[in-house]
């Protein structure tokens, strides 16, 4: 049996009681583990790929993400020879290259994950092994808000069911297939709806981000009671942002502020009633949604998918990641 390698001495990492498949690092820890990789990105490019009310610096890219970014391509290429392998078992049946290595990012509403998205495939894309990362969110295969409606599902709105899960897989097996185009539909958060006739396409990229709510959510089973291939299934790694769902709830309740000044303002904004009553009652419906729609939704079906993750990342009450969990069996 292969045991795995543990990168600190093990005295280091905090034990836990029982067996498990991951490795706890504190943000010390983990950030030691950036060895030489270099940080390739200046203050302003940070600023620009961070999210509204996300709290991200230097310092936390070069203590969180870089490291990342390291293991990440360390995980490429060991993927790499690993399907070689496989491509020398199976001969001429196997013989498929430039298969993209796909990365998932998981976790609530507002806890920050496009941030990370973006930020990951800033930095993944300075690699010279991997130029070319093309980032995707689940947003574009909601259902649209007419489907939605008359399914009664306007209210379960990030919901696994408000999706429409079969062609997001498949979009995902095309893109790892190996086709030369594949098109997904386009969401706008201005007109909380799918935007008509908008599409957008990805080109065969060395990396694909698929960054959603749902995107560790296991496949449902088929009619014949059968499991099937699910989203998860394509991933090569996986990341889960998590923290405390009363922070993550004062992000949001913060970020809908913050959007009442500025987006919300647009006159075809879906929220711009809200820029006309008291601050007060838009942070109460802010408040309704949250309880109603966006914790439920953590709680029942976000949440429980953190354990499926190779990575998850837990964030502190100001938005730095504190402590990390690494899969290692
Ligand atoms: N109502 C909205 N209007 C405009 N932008 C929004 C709205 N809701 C969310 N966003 C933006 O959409 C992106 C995704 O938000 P969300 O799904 O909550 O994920 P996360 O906060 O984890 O990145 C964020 O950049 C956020 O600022
Ligand atoms: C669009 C979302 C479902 C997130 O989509 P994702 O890209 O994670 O699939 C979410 O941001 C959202 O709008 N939720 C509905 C409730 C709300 O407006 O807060």
């Amino acid at each position: 049996m292969i045991s795995p390698v543990s990168p600190m001495p093990r005295s280091a990492h905090r034990q836990r009681p029982e067996a498990t498949p991951y490795v706890d690092l504190t943000r010390a820890e983990w950030s030691a583990l950036r060895d030489k990789t270099p940080l390739p990105l200046t203050a302003d490019e940070v600023e620009r790929l961070r999210g509204l009310g996300d709290v991200i610096d230097l310092d936390e890219v070069r203590d969180i993400y870089l490291p990342l970014s390291r293991l990440l391509n360390l995980y490429v290429g060991a993927t790499d020879k690993l399907r070689g392998a496989l491509n020398t078992f199976l001969g001429e049946q196997g013989s498929q290259s430039g298969t993209p290595f796909v990365i998932g990012v998981a976790g609530s509403v507002a806890v920050g994950k496009s941030t990370v998205a973006r930020l990951l495939q800033a930095l993944l894309s300075r690699w010279p092994e991997h130029p070319r990362v093309e980032l995707v969110t689940t947003d574009g295969f909601l259902l649209p808000t007419r489907d939605l409606q008359e399914r009664g599902l306007m209210s379960r709105k990030g919901f696994p069911e408000s999706y429409d899960r079969r062609a997001l897989t498949r979009f995902v097996a095309d893109i790892k297939a190996g086709k030369d185009e594949v098109s997904a539909p386009v969401y706008s958060h201005l007109i909380y709806d799918i935007v008509p006739g908008e599409k957008l396409t990805v080109r065969r990229p060395d990396i694909l981000i698929v960054e959603g709510l749902n995107v560790l959510q296991p496949a449902l089973p088929g009619k014949d009671g059968r499991t099937r291939v699910g989203l998860a299934d394509y991933f090569d790694f996986s990341v889960y942002v998590d923290a405390r769902t009363e922070d993550i709830e004062r992000w949001y309740l913060n970020r809908f502020k913050r959007l009442r000044e500025t987006a919300f303002q647009d006159p075809s904004s879906y929220f711009r009633r809200y820029t006309q009553v008291s601050e007060e009652e838009a942070l109460d419906y802010a408040r309704t949604m949250w309880r109603t729609i966006n914790k439920p939704n953590l709680v029942e079906n976000i949440a429980p998918t953190r354990g499926r993750a190779t990575l998850v990342l837990r964030k502190g009450p100001d938005h730095t990641v504190q402590r990390l969990s690494l899969r290692k069996l």
